[in-house]
C-alpha cells in the first residue's frame, strides 16, 4: 500500500520506517530540511536502539524516502499524522503544527483512486481535535480515523511493531468507519497477525485513551515519589516497599522506580494539557489529581538539591558536582522536560560547579554551549575532583561504574542516587555517603 507520513519526529520516523519494514511504499514528509536529509541518507537523526537498521534497510530498497515536499502524499492511500503538540504557557497543547499540516494536506487528498483513501492522526491530542478536523477531511475526500501511538523512547521500533494494543477511534457513519476500519486493518496486517488486540471507538473515547494512559503512568511514578518523601522522613526503604506492595498482581511493579521523576516530550506535557481541556470542558476538578502529580514530579527535582545542601554541609558554592546523565531516561538523546537537566541547572544557579556527562546527548549538550554547565565526554572526566556525584539517568555504563573507582577520582566521596539504581552497599563499602530518594 502507498502511505505517507507527516511528521518525521521521535514518532513519525520510526513508524514510517516500520511501515515500510512490514512491506508499504512509504514517504516522510517534514518541514525541517536538515532531519529530511539525514533520513533521506539512511542517517537516523536521533538516537533510538534498532532504528537506524530498519532505516537504512528500507531506504536503501527504495520502500522508503523521505521529502519536504507535501504533495509527495498525493495518491497514496493512507496518511499518517505525527507532528508534534507541545506544551503551551498556558499548559494547554500547541495545535498549530497539527493545523498546519492539515492545512498542507488537504489539498493533495482525494487523489488514491482504487478504493477509501484513509487520514490516520497518531498526534496526541486534545479531546474533540479528531471530531473538529473529521468534516474537512471528509469534504477533501478522505475518513479519518483517530489511532493514538503508545511507544515508548528506547524501545520505539518493537513498541511500533510489536504493540500492547491498537486503538482506532471512528467517525459515527458506520458504513465510514467500517470502511476505514478495514483499510487500517490492511495497512497493520502482519502487526494484526501477531495476535494483539484492536479496539474500536468512537472519536472522543480514543484521544481520551492516550491521555488516561500516559497520566495514569504518571501518577503511579507520583505515588511512589510522595511515599519515597515519606520514606526519607520516617527511615524506610522504597525500594523495598515498592517490591513489596509491587507482588500484588493488582498493583504490580512497572512505573513503580521512586528517583527524580518523569521527563521528557510525553508524560509532563500530557497531563498538563489533559487538565487544561478538562478545565475548557468545565471539569477541570476532576484532574486535580494530575496538578498534584505535577507538583509531586517537580519537587523531586528539587529534593535533589537540598539532599545535595545537606551533604555538603560547607555549601554548594563554589563545589564541583559531577551529573551522571542529562537523557531523560536511558538508550535516548531525548532531553525534552529532562529531570536530570533541570537538576544540573539547579545546582548551578546555588552555585555548584557542575560537569554533566551523557552517552548520547552528551554530543547534543556540547553543541548547545549552556551556561554554568561543562560538558564532559566520560563520566571519569567528570568525576575528577568532584565533591558530589548524582546519578540522574541510569545509563548501564554510570549503574556499572566501580565505585572504588568514583572514589579514587573524586575530591570527596558523596553520592546522590537519584534513580535508586545503584548497590548502595557497594558504594557505602568504597567509602561514600550514600543518599537515595526515600533510600538510604
Ligand atoms: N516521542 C514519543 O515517544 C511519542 C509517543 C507517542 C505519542 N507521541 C506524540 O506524537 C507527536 C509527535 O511527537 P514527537 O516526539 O515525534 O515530536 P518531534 O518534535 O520529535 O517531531 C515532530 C515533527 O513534526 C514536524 N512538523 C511540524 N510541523 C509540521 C508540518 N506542518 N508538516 C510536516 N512536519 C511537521 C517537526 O519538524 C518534527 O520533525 C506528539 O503529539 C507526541 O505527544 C510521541
Ligand atoms: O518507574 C518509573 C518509570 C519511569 N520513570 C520516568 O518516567 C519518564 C517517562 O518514561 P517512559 O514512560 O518509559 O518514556 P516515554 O518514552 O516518555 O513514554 C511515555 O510517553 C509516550 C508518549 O506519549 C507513550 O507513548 C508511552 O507509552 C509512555 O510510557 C522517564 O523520565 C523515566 O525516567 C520513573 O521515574 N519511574
Amino acid at each position: 500500500m502507498r502511505v505517507s507520513m507527516i511528521g518525521c519526529g521521535y514518532l513519525g520516523a520510526v513508524h514510517a520506517a516500520s511501515m515500510a519494514e512490514i512491506g508499504h511504499d512509504v514517504v516522510g514528509i517534514d518541514v525541517d530540511e536538515g532531519r529530511i536529509s539525514a533520513l533521506a541518507a539512511g542517517r537516523a537523526p536521533f538516537f533510538e536502539p534498532g532504528f537506524e537498521e530498519v532505516l537504512s534497510r528500507n531506504v536503501a530498497s527504495g520502500r522508503l524516502r523521505f521529502t519536504t515536499d507535501i504533495s509527495a502524499a498525493e495518491g497514496c492511500q493512507v496518511h499518517f499524522i505525527g507532528v508534534g503538540t507541545p506544551q503551551t504557557p498556558s499548559g494547554a497543547a500547541d495545535m498549530t503544527y497539527v493545523d498546519s499540516a492539515v492545512d498542507a494536506l488537504a489539498p493533495h487528498l482525494g487523489g488514491f483512486r482504487g478504493g477509501v483513501e484513509i487520514v490516520v492522526g497518531k498526534s496526541t491530542v486534545p479531546v474533540g481535535t479528531a471530531a473538529r478536523l473529521a468534516e474537512r477531511f471528509e469534504a477533501a475526500g478522505a475518513t479519518l480515523v483517530w489511532n493514538p501511538e503508545f511507544l515508548r523512547e528506547g524501545f520505539a521500533v518493537k513498541d511500533t511493531l510489536e504493540p500492547d494494543r491498537m486503538v482506532y477511534g471512528l467517525p459515527a457513519d458506520p458504513l465510514r468507519a467500517e470502511a476505514a476500519t478495514a483499510v487500517l486493518d490492511e495497512v497493520y496486517g502482519p502487526i494484526l497477525a501477531t495476535g494483539v488486540k484492536r479496539l474500536t471507538m468512537d472519536y472522543a473515547t480514543a484521544e481520551l485513551v492516550k491521555v488516561s494512559a500516559n497520566s495514569f503512568l504518571a501518577i503511579k511514578i507520583s505515588f511512589i515519589n510522595a511515599v519515597a518523601q515519606i520514606c526519607d522522613a520516617a527511615g524506610g526503604d522504597v525500594t523495598a516497599l515498592a517490591e513489596a506492595i509491587g507482588l500484588d498482581a493488582r498493583i504490580g511493579h512497572r512505573f513503580l522506580r521512586a528517583g527524580i521523576g518523569f521527563g521528557g516530550g510525553c508524560l509532563p506535557k500530557d497531563i498538563r494539557a489533559f487538565q487544561a481541556r478538562a478545565a475548557e470542558l468545565g471539569a477541570g476538578e476532576a484532574l486535580a489529581i494530575l496538578d498534584e502529580a505535577d507538583r509531586v514530579n517537580l519537587r523531586a527535582r528539587s529534593l535533589v538539591l537540598d539532599k545535595a545542601r545537606q551533604m555538603l554541609g560547607d555549601g554548594l558554592d563554589g563545589a564541583r558536582v559531577a551529573i551522571l546523565g542529562a537523557a531523560f531516561k536511558p538508550d535516548s538523546d531525548d532531553m525534552r522536560d529532562s529531570p536530570a537537566l533541570e537538576i544540573a541547572g539547579l545546582l548551578a544557579a546555588a552555585g555548584a560547579r557542575v560537569a554533566i556527562t551523557d552517552p548520547q546527548a552528551g554530543a547534543i549538550l556540547a553543541e548547545q554551549d549552556r551556561e554554568g554547565l561543562e560538558v564532559c565526554a566520560t563520566a571519569d572526566e567528570a568525576l575528577r575532583d568532584a565533591d558530589l556525584a548524582v546519578l540522574a539517568t541510569e545509563w548501564r555504563q554510570f549503574t556499572s561504574i566501580d565505585p572504588a573507582r568514583a572514589a579514587s577520582l573524586m575530591r570527596r566521596a558523596n553520592i546522590i542516587d537519584g534513580r535508586n539504581s545503584l548497590d548502595a552497599g557497594a558504594w557505602k563499602e568504597a567509602g561514600f555517603t550514600y543518599t537515595g530518594m526515600g533510600r538510604r
